[in-house]
């Protein structure tokens, strides 16, 4: 289990977090949604364990997140920040193999597999010879994927992994992060794209400027209503095919 007890998070005066209570499952897949500047990054962040709130845990089975040593939490929580910086640019091989420095072991032959395991999930085994900054944006972003996945964590928390995803590969993603929760691993994701973290997600958490606006199972919480009145925008329930979607209406 992670989770949030009364996390609040503050910068000078501005109140970033405001006492977020949460509990999250292994095995699901829960997204992060809410407007621009609501807190999403932040409190991804926060359950990764790389930011301290001012108030309040994160507790990773019941102990709090602080007290665990750094290669232990490493290894338990694999963290994928929005457009993460690429510091060397090394071969994607090599890039990936960053995943295993908290197993220590990315040259024995489990940490191969699971380099490997990790390129050809992400579809980047025919890349691993180029070096990293030849890459285009989107593939970029998936071999930065395949060095978290590398890591084989028990948490995979991904900040807008989508943002620079063709179509084919978005759908790709999605039905992975789908296989990686089926894996008993706890998938967090923050997602923009209020469509996809319908299709995506088991469990939403809905922020609105730092507060905790709703959580739980994602039809309960992705009503018309409750997005309505977060984001100001109209939304309603259309039929496609067998399914029914939620939509925004544009009042032009
Ligand atoms: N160091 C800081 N000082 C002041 N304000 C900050 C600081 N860091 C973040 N903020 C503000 O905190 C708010 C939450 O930021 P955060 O990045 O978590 O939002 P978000 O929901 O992920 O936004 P987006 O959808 O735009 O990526 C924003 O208004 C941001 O400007």
């Amino acid at each position: 289990m992670l989770a949030a007890q009364g996390v609040h998070v503050k910068a000078g005066d501005a109140v970033l977090l405001d006492k977020i209570y949460l509990s999250l499952a292994p095995g699901r897949v829960t997204a992060i949604i809410g407007p621009n500047g609501a807190g999403k990054s932040t409190l991804l962040a926060c359950l990764a364990g790389l930011l301290s709130p001012a108030r309040g845990d994160v507790l990773l089975d019941e102990a709090p997140l602080p007290d665990r040593a750094a290669k232990a939490r490493a290894r338990d929580i694999g963290y994928l920040p929005q457009d993460p910086p690429l510091h060397w640019n090394v071969s994607v091989r090599a890039l990936v193999s960053l995943g295993r420095v908290p197993h220590g072991d990315a040259q024995s032959e489990a940490g191969q597999r699971a380099i490997a395991k990790a390129l050809d999930e992400t579809g980047m085994t025919g890349f691993a010879d180029r070096l990293a900054g030849t890459l285009s944006g989107g593939e970029r972003s998936r071999a930065m994927l395949a060095r978290v996945l590398a890591g084989e964590p028990r948490w995979l928390l991904a900040d807008e992994p989508f943002a620079a995803l063709d179509i084919a590969y978005r759908q790709a993603l999605m039905m992975q992060l789908r296989q990686i929760a089926a894996r008993g691993i706890g998938v967090v994701v923050v997602v923009h794209d209020l469509a996809l973290a319908a299709q995506l997600a088991d469990e939403v958490v809905l922020l609105d400027r730092g507060r905790l606006a709703a959580a739980g199972p994602t039809k309960s919480v992705m009503t018309p209503q409750a997005l309505e009145a977060v984001f100001g925008v109209a939304f309603a329930y259309a039929r496609l095919d067998e399914d029914t979607v939620l939509v925004s209406r544009p009042r032009v």
